[in-house]
């Protein structure tokens, strides 16, 4: 679109809220002029925030504290913008928030933050059992006849001319319906405190609109633009405000040590974890830490974290693993040389001494396997000795190795790690060994209230025992999230091998997708029907799961052309006829490196604008993302496009479950791997699933 007729489109619509506001404020004036029973303070602040009842607002004035025989709760305001808990304070001065706490005229008056945030809670646990996340319910301290606009933990503090303004900016939670039922709701439970409620209806007949831009205590300009940045915002997703209540009552809970949320895929795991962190945020004065393995997922959902709770957001850390450990060692002094390509080549110089004529090639003569046993069961396992290698359980490995290649893989990483450290270089396991060692000698920090490790079965033991580390088991200290169908990465690990018992209640499965219309979910579980695995919690669970779905239409297209230019073809004509504003949420995912080179580069010819996942950080950008099925991880989009999505199965086992030629148990192994990897790519599809296939 020309940027002209956006121009004058928001100038046309600007002059419109300009004239609805002016009648609204208007006739909110005259109206809480007419309501005796408040304050001073509260007639003025109540005048504000009547103009938003104009705009699907409502406002319950002077309700009783539930509960509670004479405490009362100034207002509560439920709008778009969500619920909110509002003291109306007549001071002389504006506040300060110094120091965490709340002053005015040079006195500390912490007690009524604590009770505004005591009151608070009352309103989150009233909302829960109507699924709202407590996220969504905000306490705030308005300032009669001031002007401030701060934050004081996660109270925000307005004065009078500000409030209207902030609220209307809010984003958009809510709908009308939920408005009502949610104000309908919170009228029985904060009763009528002295009859005192204020009328939705506006008099019938308001003064006449002036025309400056001021009249003494209205902020027009601030208003109308924070109205029409709302107007002009797409309205953010259902679940920043909405959960089930299964998942609220997650979100809540207290737990007495480490837990754990599982579930399969789609089930809104990620969901619960990033509003627990808001909720742990809110509660706590510490930090909290939110880590996976992948490295673009921190920003992503960093960023619906801000969109959700922006209050708490810079008191979450989203990290990836190997990133936050490498700047923890660096603040403790420890010197990390980590250097993937060196370490590559010590361990190809090592296979060729070592490896290549040893019995390891009767098993597998590719090197890869090899550095997956020691980068994976070994050194993620963080075994140092021999003795102990020949007994260790090889999680998710399938191909049996005797004692003598168990000596053979052993000769080889010994003769790894002396290249390694000869070369003075690190590999990526060494930054978590080094960290967890960090973690374990130092007692004073870092100081984290909280650890939320989201797709947690992609982590080694090591890592796992690092942030386990972190935290110990205090209550409602560390939360792991994840789901082992979804391992993309070989080897696993049990939570009781990194010593952390999850008992009774700390242990919860998510069921209802809320993601994938049947067709897509069929499709996916269809692949991975055969591949049983063992959870983190060890127990055995089939590949096709039980799931409940939630009704959402939806479709599988597979294209199937006989050469790779007709298949690319088909795609670029589906990804050209996008709309504009599609390709936001439109993925081309592929199994390697080397496909995703090859899509970039016909698209980019075709001019079809991509953001590689890699640069994406979940903010709408009206380009095509293109990345790897690993990097897809914990994303999902409208539409999901996987060309040549069964490329990658060589030995005559399909995409569609395991094949009937004899392979080894190796090549077994690297076939399930890609099986869950293709299944993950397929579960980040919500409404179109585009399979492609070249038929040779
Ligand atoms: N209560 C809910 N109501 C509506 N939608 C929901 C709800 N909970 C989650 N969702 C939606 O379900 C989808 C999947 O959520 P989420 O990414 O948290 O699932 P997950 O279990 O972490 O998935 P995966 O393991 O596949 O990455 C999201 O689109 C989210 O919007």
């Amino acid at each position: 679109m020309a940027a002209g007729g956006s121009a004058s489109r928001r100038a046309q619509e600007a002059r419109r809220q300009e004239r609805l506001l002016r009648e609204q404020w208007q006739a909110a004036r005259q109206q809480a002029r007419q309501w005796e029973a408040a304050s001073e303070g509260e007639r003025l602040v109540a005048a504000q925030l009547l103009v938003l009842t104009e705009r699907g607002w409502r406002l319950l004035v002077d309700r009783r504290w539930p509960g509670t025989r004479t405490a009362n709760v100034d207002m509560l305001l439920v709008g778009p913008g969500g619920v909110f808990v509002i003291d109306v304070k007549n001071w002389r001065s504006a506040p300060e928030a110094m120091d965490g706490k709340l002053c005015a005229d040079g006195e500390v008056r912490d007690e009524h933050a604590a009770k505004l945030l005591a009151v608070t809670q009352a309103a989150e646990g009233a909302v829960a059992s109507l699924g709202m996340s407590p996220v969504a319910v905000q306490p705030l301290m308005v300032f009669a006849g001031q002007r401030v606009d701060a934050a004081l933990g996660r109270i925000r503090l307005l004065g009078e001319y500000e409030v209207g303004p902030a609220l209307l900016a809010e984003r958009s939670r809510l709908r009308a319906e939920s408005v009502r039922a949610i104000a309908d709701h919170l009228e029985r439970v904060f009763p009528d405190y002295e009859g005192s409620a204020v009328g939705q209806q506006v008099p019938s007949a308001p003064e006449p609109p002036q025309q400056t831009d001021s009249d003494g205590l209205f902020d027009l300009a601030g208003l109308r633009d924070a109205a029409l940045d709302e107007v002009l915002r797409a309205p953010i997703e259902q679940w920043m405000t909405f959960l089930h209540p299964d998942q609220v009552a997650l979100v809540r809970r207290n737990w007495s040590g480490p837990a754990r949320i599982s579930g399969p895929a789609g089930t809104g795991k990620t969901v619960v974890g990033l509003h627990r962190a808001a909720h742990l945020a809110r509660r706590t004065s510490g930090r909290i830490l939110y880590v996976t393995f992948a490295n673009n997922l921190p920003r992503v959902q960093g960023t619906f974290l801000k969109t959700m709770s922006p209050a708490v957001a810079d008191r979450v850390d989203f990290r990836s693993l190997h990133s936050w450990a490498r700047e923890f060692l660096q603040e403790g002094g420890v010197q990390v040389r980590l250097h993937g390509d060196k370490a590559e080549t010590a361990f190809s110089l090592a296979w060729k001494h070592v490896g290549r004529d040893s019995r390891l090639a009767e098993i597998d003569p590719a090197p890869g396997y090899w550095r997956e046993e020691i980068d994976y069961v070994i050194k993620g396992r963080g075994i140092t000795a021999f003795e102990e290698y020949t007994t260790v359980p090889r999680r998710r490995r399938r191909a049996s190795l005797r004692r003598p290649h168990r000596e053979a893989v052993w000769a080889l990483y010994e003769a790894y790690e002396s290249l390694r450290i000869e070369r003075g270089v690190h590999d990526f396991n060494d930054v978590l060994t080094l960290a967890l060692a960090e973690a374990t000698r130092r007692t004073d920090g870092p100081h984290y209230a909280a650890v939320i490790v989201d797709e947690v079965q992609d982590l080694t033991l090591v890592g796992v025992r690092l942030l386990h580390t972190l935290v110990g088991d205090v209550p409602n200290g560390l939360l792991l999230v994840g789901d082992g169908q979804q391992a993309v990465y070989p080897g696993g690990f049990r939570l009781t091998d990194a010593g952390i018992d999850i008992r009774g209640d700390r242990g919860q499965v998510l069921r209802t997708n809320y993601r994938n219309c049947k067709q897509i979910l069929d499709t996916a579980l269809e692949v991975v029907a055969d591949d049983s695995f063992d959870d983190i919690d060890g127990l055995r669970t089939p590949g096709r799961r039980d799931v409940d779905l939630t009704y959402h239409d939806g479709q599988v297209v597979r294209v199937t052309k006989p050469t790779v230019a007709e298949h690319d073809q088909a795609l670029l004509a589906v990804l050209c006829a996008l709309r504009d504003g599609a390709r936001a949420d439109a993925a081309v995912l592929c199994p390697s490196m080397r496909a995703i080179g090859h899509y970039q580069r016909l698209l980019s010819r075709a001019e079809v604008p991509v953001c590689l996942l890699e640069h994406y950080d979940g903010r709408p950008v009206d380009a095509v993302k293109l990345g790897t099925y690993r990097r897809a991880k914990g994303l999902e989009f409208k539409r999901v496009y996987l060309p040549q999505h069964d490329a990658a199965f060589p030995n005559g086992a399909s995409a569609d479950g395991p094949g009937v030629v004899e392979v080894s148990e190796t090549a077994r192994e690297r076939e399930e791997l890609l099986r869950s990897q293709l299944f993950v790519a397929m579960t980040r599809a919500r409404d179109v699933l585009w399979l492609g296939s070249v038929d040779r």
